[in-house]
């Protein structure tokens, strides 16, 4: 899985167009949204990657872990395909993305929003600029433990 990170003095999203055959179906809450002092994770669901509680739990423990250091008010998960060349197909990255997102909500003591899987979208961020506020994460599955 790989993750950009982006701690946002404001961003916000609205959908466009379908990006695959069968893009999450919109409610009127996904179809668009914004937060303010959001920790915003740009997320890569890659072909290796699982939805194993191990796995999640470890992603969204570095995530967390990043807003509370930036004292962000909020997480902003966004699906996004272009941060490595080895993608997950999209009912695969859409099941680990959910799954990720209720890990996070689970975990987390500050709101987790996120943003729909499979759709074209506009957004605006304006990154706060200070040192930790454009981070970059690479976490895979461990391999399982030697026999
Ligand atoms: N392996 C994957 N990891 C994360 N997201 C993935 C994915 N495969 C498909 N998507 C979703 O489908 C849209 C088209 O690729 C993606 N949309 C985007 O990445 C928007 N920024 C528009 O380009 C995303 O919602």
């Amino acid at each position: 899985m790989r993750l950009l990170l982006i701690h946002a003095r404001s961003f916000s999203f609205e959908v466009r167009d379908k990006a695959v055959e069968n893009p999450e179906p919109l409610t009127e809450e996904l179809k668009r949204g914004s937060a303010d002092n959001t920790l915003v994770v740009f997320t890569t669901v890659e072909e290796n990657d699982n939805d194993s509680p191990s796995f999640l739990e470890r992603v969204a423990d570095d995530v967390l872990d990043v807003a509370g250091k930036v004292k962000a008010s909020s997480v902003f998960l966004y699906p996004y395909a272009h941060l490595s060349p080895n993608l997950a197909p999209p009912p695969k990255a859409i099941t680990i993305l959910n799954a990720l997102y209720e890990t996070l909500k689970g975990k987390a003591s500050i709101p987790v929003y996120r943003a729909p899987f499979g759709w074209y979208k506009a957004f605006n961020i304006s990154c706060l600029g200070h040192p930790l506020s454009e981070l970059s994460r690479t976490i895979t599955p461990q391999e399982s433990a030697p026999q």
